[in-house]
């Protein structure tokens, strides 16, 4: 069985086993992200001490500002804690230099982000294979073909990010993130500008990632219907791990978010 996320009151134990190298695909250990100082300081992560199993679909959800993003870019290095430590697999973050974390990104993570971020003047196929050739990685080809035809574009493998719809440019999105075999990939939001159809399909694909190639996805949402992909949810709240559900079904996960929001409403009114 996979190692399981650390639960909110399970912090220490966590961090004692949360850094032993390589049982998680990322974790975060007592992690904070401030902004600002004194009375206007905001704490966008504010102790979060957490691991992200191998092998496994975690969502990360929670109410407007919780922090989400701030997580997922802070174990992408694309953010820096201002406390506490992240690692991709047995990787301090904080001791890499700035090139050293390009180069980790690029050879370690897989983004599927919102905005696709597609060379509108290369094909899709060239997309797909494009960081591994900045990288100078060489690619397994076979393993490529098989994402491309896994991900449904093999017919449109030679067409412009132009020609293809939202859900197609999503889709190459994807392949481009499988192409290399990363250790993890992170996706922020990666259905929010995709009809339902589209949405449900690029979701069945990063299921797919995790089921048949064994990869790690941690996916940011605000959608129970998406967050039902996983095997586990994370709930942030106010910058911390708030709770957590294993085997997610898109209502539990909604009565489980109404839940946080009502005391808020409630201290309001
Ligand atoms: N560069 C910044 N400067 C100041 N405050 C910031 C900055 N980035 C984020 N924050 C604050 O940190 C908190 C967490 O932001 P974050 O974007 O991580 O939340 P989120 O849960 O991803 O929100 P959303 O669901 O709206 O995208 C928010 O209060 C936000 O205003």
């Amino acid at each position: 069985m996979s190692a399981p996320l650390s639960a909110p009151d399970e912090t220490e134990d966590a961090t004692n086993s949360i850094t032993r190298p390589g049982r998680y695909a990322a974790c975060a250990v007592h992690a904070v992200r401030a902004y600002g100082t004194g009375d206007t300081e905001v704490r966008a992560l504010d102790d979060v001490t957490i691991g992200f199993p191998r092998g496994r679909f975690t969502a990360v959800m929670g109410p407007s500002g919780s922090g989400k993003s701030t997580l997922l870019h802070c174990l992408a290095g694309l953010d820096t804690p201002t406390g506490g430590q992240v690692f991709l697999g047995d990787t301090d973050l904080g001791t890499l230099s700035d090139k050293q974390l390009t180069r980790l990104r690029r050879d370690r993570i897989g983004f599927v982000f919102q905005a696709f971020n597609l060379l509108p003047t290369l094909t899709a196929g060239e997309n797909v294979t494009l960081p591994a050739a900045l990288a100078g990685t060489r690619l397994d080809q076979e393993w490529v073909d098989r994402v491309v035809v896994s991900v449904g574009l093999a017919d449109r493998i030679g067409h412009r990010p132009s020609e293809l719809s939202g859900g197609q440019q999503q889709r190459v999105a994807v392949a481009r993130a499988l192409a290399a075999r990363p250790e993890l990939i992170l996706a922020d939001e990666p259905t929010g500008n995709l009809d339902s159809r589209s949405g449900a399909e690029v979701l069945g694909l990063l299921r797919d990632a995790v089921d048949s190639l064994g990869q790690t996805v941690l996916m940011v949402t605000h959608d129970p219907g998406a967050a039902g992909y996983a095997d586990t949810v994370v709930f942030l709240a106010d910058g911390r791990i708030a709770d957590r559900m294993d085997a997610p079904t898109p209502q539990a996960v909604l009565d489980r978010l109404k839940a946080f929001e009502r005391p808020a409403r409630t201290a309001s009114r």
